[in-house]
């Protein structure tokens, strides 16, 4: 379960806080979608669950760990062993081929698995591209490949910055049940932010980012 607890984070030099005693409960395999503004500070509450920012205040936990990690080495640990994460930037290795890209976060993690990892890639429209250089795709073609490197080392828990951003209708429709359903099948747990009603509306719970708290775009409430 990830829990995040009255979590506040204002930048210097912006006119209103981020985040402002934020509080949210995701279930354990369930999928979540945070929707608002341009800059309204939805790839800051990624970065904090991620450990790439620290807050100003509250708690974030994931199964009852802190992520509000105060050494390198634990939030590298974390990242490593429980979590999946797509950049809005792709942040894909340049001088590695596709399927290496992809294969990267589970030989680190020590469960690389070549079936599964094909099956993401034919999920996602990218087993073709298995030997190609990242240099030589498309942005459509880099943010699927950063999706499946995301997802084939079976995280815990995966965050998705615009995860169908570069992408056509059709293949967005694609890439979003193959996303949601992998997840669903393995039990990781999804937040997605995304300025794509249709995208949203496939997560389990669905919510909007305003003035620093989470609004529900459906019957569940943020936690208190
Ligand atoms: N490291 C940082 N230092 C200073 N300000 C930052 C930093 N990161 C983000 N901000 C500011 O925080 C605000 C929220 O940024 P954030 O990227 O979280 O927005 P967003 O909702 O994800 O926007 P978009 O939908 O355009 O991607 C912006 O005003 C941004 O300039």
């Amino acid at each position: 379960m990830l829990k995040i607890a009255h979590l506040s984070k204002h930048f210097p030099g912006t006119a209103a806080p981020q985040l402002d005693g934020l509080s949210l409960t995701v279930p354990a395999g369930q999928s979540v979608s945070i929707q608002g503004a341009s800059g309204c500070g939805k790839s800051t509450l990624l970065s904090l669950i991620a450990g790439f920012e620290l807050p100003d205040s509250g708690d974030i936990t994931f199964n009852d760990t802190s992520l509000i990690f105060t050494h390198t080495r634990d939030a590298d640990a974390f990242r490593r062993q429980q979590l999946g994460v797509v950049f809005q930037s792709f942040n894909l290795l340049d001088c590695l081929s596709v399927w290496d890209n992809i294969a990267f976060p589970a030989r680190l993690k020590g469960n690389p698995d070549d079936t599964y990892q094909r099956d993401i890639m034919h999920q996602l429209d990218i087993a073709h591209l298995e030997t190609a250089m990242i240099g030589s795709l498309s942005g459509g073609e880099q943010q699927r490949v950063a999706i499946a490197r995301a997802l084939a080392h079976r995280p815990a828990l995966l965050l998705a910055d615009e995860p169908t951003g570069n992408l056509d209708e059709a293949t967005s429709e694609r890439v979003t049940t193959a996303l949601i359903d992998t997840c669903r099948h393995t039990g990781t747990t999804l937040m997605l932010v995304t300025h794509a009603s249709e995208v949203a509306d496939c997560t389990d719970v669905s919510y909007r980012l305003h003035n620093g708290q989470l609004q529900s775009n459906q019957s569940a409430v943020p936690a208190s």
